[in-house]
């Protein structure tokens, strides 16, 4: 008998890896994942164990004790609390946005459930965090098994359900969506995580007791209570969302704030009929007949009796966040000259078609006798966040993963893809004929398996600087005869960049010179360590061109994903995003999508960033029209109105105008920030004032050099001179000309390119135009460290220094009719300039400091008078000049702090 892999022999069991994981572990039998080898006694054991069981069937069906379960939880990971070697749950990457956590009836789990699922994934936090190279010699555990595997057949039985898919710990689902910012939480908890909710929920501190909850909108969430967190498949949702709530919380706090000073009112000026009125006799009587009463004890004699302050009807008007001078007297029924007269009074000027904020605005229309309701109107943006439906987990349904192939150029990403498309294709839909859509699905062993067929990373940049996260997993294919490259560096820092789990895929392996040991070598150095050296990344040895070991590559995907358990929402409107996009002579716009949640039809209304339309027809990768695409599915999308960019987030709207006017104040945002948009991201030129607007500290530096030693070197000195107060981050480091991905990352990082030896390629000088990264080339290293220091010194607030320029001693002085004490001027000293700051001063004493106001050479005006000339001066605002005055000229420069 051989040697087996756990997952080998699970498949041959016909059980799942995760539970034999678990089971092998009962057993006493040491493993860390499913590609852990068995020893043949052991093989013979867990074989024993499973037919005394009375076969695989029965014994994954079979009940469980409660401490089983508890271990299948652990084992669904793949690790247990005592033997949690380095695995593949290690790099099941953070929770894909689009799952969602709700707890489970209490009955359904063991008591120690929740303890079970808290440490399996604190141990994964922490083996997370201490998840640093551990050198760069494999680690020695087992050498790889070379012996063929098993090709025994799996059985065709529907494998079993594992009872405990789909459980997920609290804590990691809370933790991972707060990190997004997409926090909901179970209904006990759900106020606390939202900054409106927090404001809204009863006896919170920021708002005094008994008030009304305002402002309606933010509600919605709440309503919908006890349902699970919606899901986040585009981080930029949640972006977008936080972005609009200060606005809205400031409004809430101003209506607020009138509610407060509305009820001081009413308790000031009592009315009539009110009931306070009423309370407030009440309490008169009772007070007088205390004072009356035969117990004199507290009276203190007579009192003045208060006569009731007659009420002061406001009349109620609502007005916005700001409103003009003239609608407000409108709203008032004055003329708008009474309103300006009354901001004058306030000491505010202003004219008819001015705006003035909401704060103003209540203290005019007070004093006139109104009381002010501030209204704030919810962009659509922010109504768009609100509608967002929340997923109950019990809708939550498996969707098959998306993958993307990376790699450096010519290691064979086209032809992995094309092979294993055409395998498939050929295998189920024979005769079908694929058209490139950006993205396809393949189907092995029943479960779909999405890949985005972009070119380049951009699935990971251009998207991800849009705040779309697309991929699940990424694949990086490394040719066995070339070994890693530049760009498999680049690519495992894209992945890394985006946190998604990486499959190694070694190619070429039916080459003479293939060296896959050497690939693992290499790649430990950028710590992916293969299992078998006691790593957690999984590598398969594939062969693009002989189509070798591709169904192992596409089991690895699975079982990647089926410990991911990616999941969504199909029940629900649409969303995900654009992958492609392009105008069709025929056909007019035409996108490629990939819906992320939801269910895609045709007739559905759909937005993407400025352009918007009516599904008019959908075709799925093969060219065949389909109805519906579910979670995980790209389609070709026919109907919109102009081409949305690629990487911009799609939402299907139930109403249609309400859809028309997100486009609209999308578009007049889009032309706003086009006005802005002139000045580059991150410039060295002008790092101080942007760092000081965006409140960064830290400045992101992507290398790219002639050798590698360059890169090096750089790295080491700028690292260096980063302060306390700015911090240098080399986000990626490479040989070669700086390509468009380079800029792509510079762009979705807010990075700067720095280059030594090397030039942007076309595509790379096209992207800088249109992404504004700031790109510095240079040929000595010194003169980058240099530019980047005095960069820096920018970010230190700068230091005002006085400069004086010249002295000139006054001779004669002229009274001239209109003009003032002209002084006629010798300059002693320096020079005497046009702009310069002045001092006149006398017997050693300034008698007066100013500017000049003009300075002549003879009759003509000067903008410069040098040291031993003459010249007239007059000084601004000052005619008590006399002869013998010392004038002195300075000027204040802003001194830029060095580093140190
Ligand atoms: N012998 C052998 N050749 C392969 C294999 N896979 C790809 N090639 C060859 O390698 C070359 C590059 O393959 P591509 O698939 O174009 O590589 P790529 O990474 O997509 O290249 P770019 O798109 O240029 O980045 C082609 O000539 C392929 O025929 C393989 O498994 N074995």
């Amino acid at each position: 008998m051989v040697k087996k892999r756990v997952h080998e022999l699970a498949k041959e069991l016909n059980i799942e890896s995760k539970d034999m994981l678990r089971k092998l572990n009962q057993m006493g039998i040491n493993v860390k994942s499913h590609m852990s080898t068995l020893e043949e006694n052991e093989i013979v054991r867990i074989r024993n164990h499973y037919q005394s069981a009375g076969g695989s069937s029965k014994i994954t069906k079979s009940p469980q004790p409660k401490n089983e379960k508890h271990g299948s939880l652990k084992a669904a990971g793949g690790r247990d609390r005592q033997d949690r070697g380095p695995g593949l749950v290690d790099r099941v990457p953070d929770r894909p946005p689009d799952r969602v956590f709700t707890e489970k009836t209490a009955g359904n789990f063991p008591s120690d459930k929740g303890r079970g699922s808290e440490s399996r994934y604190k141990k994964q936090d922490d083996q997370h965090k201490n998840n640093q190279p551990k050198g760069n010699q494999p680690r020695g555990s087992q050498p790889r098994n070379n012996q063929p595997r098993s090709n025994q057949p799996r059985s065709n039985q529907p494998r079993k359900e594992n009872g405990q898919q789909g459980r997920v710990p609290a804590e990691r689902q809370h933790a991972q969506a707060e990190n997004r910012g997409m926090v909901h939480k179970p209904e006990q908890n759900r106020g606390q995580s939202h900054a409106f909710r927090d404001r809204n929920k009863p006896g919170d501190h920021n708002r005094p007791a008994g008030q009304q909850r305002p402002a309606k909108p933010f509600d919605r969430g709440a309503k919908k209570g006890g349902h699970a967190p919606h899901t986040d498949a585009g981080g930029g949702l949640a972006k977008m969302a936080q972005k609009s709530m200060p606005d809205q919380v400031k409004a809430l706090e101003k209506n607020k704030a009138q509610e407060r000073s509305k009820q001081v009112e009413k308790h000031t000026f009592k009315g009539k009929n009110t009931k306070d009125n009423r309370f407030v006799k009440d309490a008169s009587k009772k007070e007088r007949d205390f004072r009356n009463s035969p117990n004199k004890k507290f009276n203190r004699g007579p009192r003045k009796k208060t006569q009731p302050v007659p009420t002061v009807e406001k009349k109620p008007i609502t007005i916005g966040e700001t409103i003009t001078v003239k609608s407000l007297a409108e709203k008032m029924r004055i003329s708008a000259g009474e309103v300006i007269k009354k901001l004058m009074e306030l000491g505010t000027l202003a004219t008819i078609n001015q705006e003035i904020d909401s704060d103003t605005a209540t203290i005019v229309a007070n004093e006139m006798g109104f009381e002010v309701q501030v209204k704030i109107e919810l962009d659509k943006e922010a109504q768009l966040m609100m509608q967002e439906p929340e997923d109950d987990a019990s809708n939550l349904k498996s969707r098959p993963p998306v993958v993307t192939i990376m790699g450096h150029v010519d290691h064979g990403k086209t032809s992995l893809l094309d092979a294993i498309r055409h395998a498939n294709v050929t295998a189920s839909e024979a005769g079908g004929i694929t058209q490139h859509i950006g993205a396809y699905q393949v189907e092995h062993k029943g479960k779909k398996i999405t890949f985005v067929d972009t070119p380049g990373h951009a699935a990971f940049t251009a998207m991800r600087a849009r705040g779309a996260k697309v991929t699940d997993i990424a694949i990086l294919v490394i040719a066995a005869d070339d070994g890693v490259m530049p760009q498999t560096v680049e690519a495992i820092n894209h992945a890394r960049a985006a946190e998604v789990p990486i499959i190694v895929a070694v190619n070429k392996i039916d080459k003479p010179d293939a060296d896959p040991e050497k690939v693992k070598r290499e790649l430990t150095e950028y710590n992916l360590i293969p299992e078998e050296w006691g790593g957690d990344t999984i590598f398969v040895e594939v062969s693009a061109k002989e189509r070798q070991n591709l169904t192992d590559l596409l089991e690895m995907i699975l079982l990647v994903a089926e410990i991911g358990e990616y999941k969504a929402n199909p029940s629900r409107t649409a969303r995900g995003t654009v992958i492609e996009a392009e105008l069709d002579k025929g056909r007019g716009p035409v996108a490629t999508v990939l819906v992320q949640n939801g269910t895609l039809r045709v007739g559905d209304f759909i937005i993407a960033g400025v352009a918007y339309g009516k599904v008019r027809a959908m075709m799925d990768y093969t060219g065949r029209r389909v109805n519906k695409a579910g979670p995980s599915m790209p389609v070709e999308v026919l109907g919109f109105s102009a081409v949305p960019p690629a990487g911009e987030l799609f939402y299907t709207v139930e109403d249609e105008k309400f859809g028309k006017q997100i486009i609209d104040e999308r578009a007049n945002k889009k032309r706003e920030e086009e006005l802005k948009l002139s000045a580059p991201k991150v410039s060295l030129d002008d790092l101080f004032n942007q760092i000081k607007e965006g409140q960064v500290k830290e400045l992101s530096i992507i290398i790219k050099a002639d050798v590698q030693g360059s890169v090096e070197a750089v790295r080491q000195a700028l690292e260096q001179i980063g302060t306390d107060e700015v911090r240098v981050n080399v986000i990626h480091g490479g040989v070669g000309a700086i390509t468009e991905s380079d800029i792509m990352l510079a762009s979705a990082s807010n990075a700067i390119v720095i280059g030594f030896n090397v030039r942007p390629d076309v595509n790379a000088r096209n992207a800088v135009e249109t992404e504004k990264v700031d790109i510095r080339l240079y040929r000595i290293i010194y003169d980058a460290i240099d530019d980047i220091k005095a960069a820096m010194s920018g970010l230190l607030e700068p230091e005002y220094k006085e400069v004086v320029l010249g002295r000139a001693e006054v001779r004669k002085t002229f009274k001239v009719t209109k003009v003032g004490t002209i002084a006629g001027c010798y300059v002693t000293e320096g020079k005497v300039t046009r702009d310069a700051g002045v001092r006149v001063i006398r017997d050693g004493i300034v008698i007066h400091e100013g500017h000049l106001d003009s300075l002549k050479r003879f009759k003509d005006d000067a903008r410069e008078v040098m040291q031993g000339y003459e010249c007239g001066i007059t000084v601004e605002k000052f005619n008590d000049i006399r002869e013998g005055d010392q004038i002195e000229v300075y000027t204040v420069e802003a001194i830029k702090r060095e580093l140190a």
